[in-house]
């Protein structure tokens, strides 16, 4: 199996399929490898994953397997697409069989929860700064559904090594999915995790009452501190006005194949958690994401009052229109900060 050079995609949930499915355009060989026998067996028998992006059929080229380190042999480039929380496990076993030189991309969105480890943290933990080099973030608005029907699509891949982001960049780029590079990895993993907490608020905000104007207030403040906490992390702020920001903000907030928005909505008309979750059937990651923002935002000493009162109301049953009071009675503020426009000097100054 050695040298065969092929792509390996990890995860075959809705994301990693229809990634599955736009790298098959290229030509050559794609493995896609699944955890559950039976979803590999459903995918085999009809080239269709009927659960997690069903009405497409896959491509020829792509190889279904249920066989982790047969996926992984002679793997050239390696696209993770498992939800953040199962991205340790599946990397542990993955690790000894990937070849030294193979390009790894991360597609994943969201902070570990108990560690409130940014996925790139949890990769070098397990894998060695030796091996960092390689290691990519994709992120930005993109969901499944359109990708797999190719439908235009923009989004970012990150790494500080501008040749690594574009072996990525290269692999990715095809008609309708244009791929740019960034090199804050910081900035790119918390804008693509923090704004599934932001998601799950306006879904509530639609649940609730529907108003336009909140869920613009929600969406606008909530990037004000997804960057406040970012720059604390020695992000860029520019970042957070890109795709991996405010693009997948807004698609997260709007779009209903949003899987957190969608959950949101439910919280809003009344339910509890847990049946939300269940009603979506497939993975929010927003949820554990807050429980990691808090407590990345104490962490830093950053005020994030739409996180904590997303804490609030998914974790000690605050009822969603006591946080929205909470949030519309906060003390009065400047919308720019000070040290904000100092921060982006610093950058410019920087870069
Ligand atoms: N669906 C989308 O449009 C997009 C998703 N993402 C991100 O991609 C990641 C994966 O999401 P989706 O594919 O949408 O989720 P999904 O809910 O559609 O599928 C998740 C897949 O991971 C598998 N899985 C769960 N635990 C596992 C474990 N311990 N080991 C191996 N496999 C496991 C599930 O069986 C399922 O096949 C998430 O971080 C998500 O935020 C990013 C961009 C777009
Ligand atoms: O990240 C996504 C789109 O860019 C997917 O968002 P959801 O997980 O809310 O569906």
């Amino acid at each position: 199996m050695a040298g065969t050079n092929h792509v390996a995609v990890l995860g075959a949930g809705s994301w990693g399929t229809a990634l599955a499915c736009h790298l098959a355009g290229r030509g050559g060989k794609i493995k896609l490898w699944a955890r559950r026998p039976e979803l590999v067996k459903q995918i085999k028998a009809c080239r269709e994953n009927k659960r997690y992006l069903p009405g497409i059929i896959l491509p020829e080229n792509i190889q279904v397997t249920g066989d982790l380190a047969g996926a992984l042999a002679g793997a050239k480039y390696i696209v993770f697409s498992v939800p953040s929380h199962s991205f340790r496990e599946v990397l542990k076993s993955a690790l000894p069989v990937i070849r030294e030189d193979a390009l790894i991309v991360n597609t994943a969105k969201g902070i570990e929860e108990d560690t409130m480890l940014r996925l790139s943290e949890v990769y070098t933990s397990q894998a060695g700064a030796r091996r960092a080099g390689n290691y990519v973030v994709l992120s930005g608005p993109s969901h499944a559904e359109e990708v797999a029907l190719n439908m235009p699509t923009a989004v970012v891949v990150a790494s500080p090594s501008r040749t690594t982001a574009e072996k990525a960049q290269d692999l990715f780029m095809m008609d309708n999915f244009r791929v740019y590079t960034n090199p804050d990895v910081i900035g790119v993993e918390i804008g693509g995790a923090l704004k599934n907490v932001i998601a799950l608020g306006t879904g509530i905000v639609d649940g609730l009452s529907g108003s336009d104007n909140a869920k613009a207030a929600l969406m606008t403040r909530g990037l004000a501190e997804i960057t406040r906490l970012g720059m604390a992390m020695h992000a860029n702020p520019l970042t957070f006005a890109g795709l991996a920001g405010l693009g997948d903000l807004i698609v997260t907030c709007t779009s209903m194949h949003s899987r957190n928005r969608r959950a949101g909505i439910e919280i809003g008309r009344g339910k509890k958690l847990a049946e939300a979750l269940a009603g979506v059937n497939m993975v929010v990651e927003g949820v554990r994401t807050t429980r990691a923002a808090y407590g990345l935002a104490r962490r830093w000493g950053v005020e994030m009052p739409i996180t904590e009162q997303m804490y609030r109301v998914l974790f000690q049953s605050m009822p969603p229109e006591e946080a929205v009071n909470n949030l519309m009675a906060r003390v009065k503020t400047h919308e720019v900060e000070e040290v904000a426009l100092s921060k982006i000097k610093w950058w410019i100054e920087r870069n």
